[in-house]
């Protein structure tokens, strides 16, 4: 787990530089088993809080906590070993040419002082899980993008770290290449039961591997939360990122909801059974977002004011995403349809 608290980082002043302020008072907490994106501008302090999690940057205020562990309190020795539960995985592979692939993998164990005979065993074990059982005697010269970034996964995952910090990992990778590396993360994660903080500028990253998602603007922490909750959030920056709103006339009588598509998802059956109202899709998008399915949908509901009216209190109530100025257009004004019902 990663809790981070009131972490704020700013870098001095430097000749003719001012100060700048990279982190702002940021709070993040990533549990273990899940995929943390962490999105914005360039400059926004992406790459400066992943550095702070492993504390290659010490923060100017607040606490850094992974596994349990408070590292901001933590001696040069001690910190040591606890970076040792923290894996790296970096955009450009950062893997040494005059090494094969195996050997590559077992630095990190060299260095922690493992012994041959158990790194050799755990380096192939770590290249046969990531897909690269038969390119143990291989350069990285004689790989592909998407391979080398496979041999960075599996020298990160070597010492058996619980978190995983992957600073724009796919952003050197062809589409086809990092679909399987994003895949490869988050099975890893799950079947390793990591913690993983993915840095990111892609918003199709977030989409593909991540269940949680946190928007850094100016250093500052300005939404956050899993991807079922932050598309469904009333005025949530990320929410149109993640699911674009459909192409549709908008219009009085129309109301927006973002909706699940397991069975879980019960709101428009129940809008149905409950209100018997009559419920029209006008346009949608749908995005896969994580390992779930999300809708925007435009609808026009019908049928008698009390119905109409009873319906979309019940929208607001189960489902926070109903675009209010159209709610309540619709609800004071009803439409020729409404009314037809009403005077039936
Ligand atoms: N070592 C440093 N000294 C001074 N300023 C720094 C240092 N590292 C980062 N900054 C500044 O902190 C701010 C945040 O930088 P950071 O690299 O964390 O942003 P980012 O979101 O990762 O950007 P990008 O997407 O372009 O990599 C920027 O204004 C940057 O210039």
């Amino acid at each position: 787990m990663i809790t981070l608290q009131h972490v704020s980082k700013t870098f001095p002043a430097r000749r003719r530089s001012p100060a700048v302020t990279a982190l702002d008072d940021v709070g993040l907490r990533v549990e273990r088993g899940q995929v943390m994106g962490v999105v914005g501008p360039s400059g926004s302090g992406k790459s400066t809080l992943a550095r702070i999690v492993n504390l290659l940057e010490r923060p100017s205020a607040g606490t850094v906590t992974v596994d349990g562990v408070e590292l901001t309190t933590l001696g040069a020795a001690e910190l040591d070993r606890a970076r040792r539960g923290i894996g790296m995985i970096f955009q450009q592979f950062n893997l040494l040419d005059s090494r094969t692939v195996l050997a590559n993998v077992e630095l990190p164990l060299e260095l922690a002082g493992v012994g041959r005979r158990e790194r050799r065993t755990r380096a192939a074990e770590l290249l046969e899980r990531v897909g690269l059982g038969d390119k143990l005697d291989a350069h990285p010269a004689q790989l592909s993008g998407g391979q080398r970034q496979r041999v960075g996964i599996a020298r990160a995952l070597a010492p058996r770290p619980k978190v995983l910090l992957c600073d724009e990992a796919t952003s050197a990778l062809d589409p086809v290449s990092t679909a399987s590396v994003l895949a490869l993360l988050r099975t890893l994660t799950e079947e390793l039961d990591l913690t993983t903080l993915l840095i990111t500028h892609e918003m199709d990253v977030v989409k593909r591997a991540c269940d949680h998602v946190t928007l850094l603007e100016s250093g500052r922490v300005v939404d956050s939360g899993a991807l079922g909750d932050v598309v469904r959030r009333p005025g949530s920056p990320l929410a149109t990122r993640l699911l674009p709103p459909p192409a549709a006339p908008g219009g009085e009588q129309v109301v927006e909801v973002v909706v699940g598509t397991t069975e879980h998802d019960t709101v428009l059956t129940d809008l149905i059974r409950l209100h018997d109202v009559h419920v029209a899709v006008l346009a949608g998008s749908v995005e896969t977002l994580g390992d779930q399915r999300f809708g925007r949908l435009q609808l026009r509901v019908d049928g008698t004011p009390g119905q109409v009216r009873a319906a979309l209190d019940h929208l607001a109530t189960h489902q926070p995403a109903v675009d209010d100025a159209a709610t309540g257009a619709l609800a004071d004004r009803p439409t020729d349809r409404t009314l037809e019902g009403a005077l039936a």
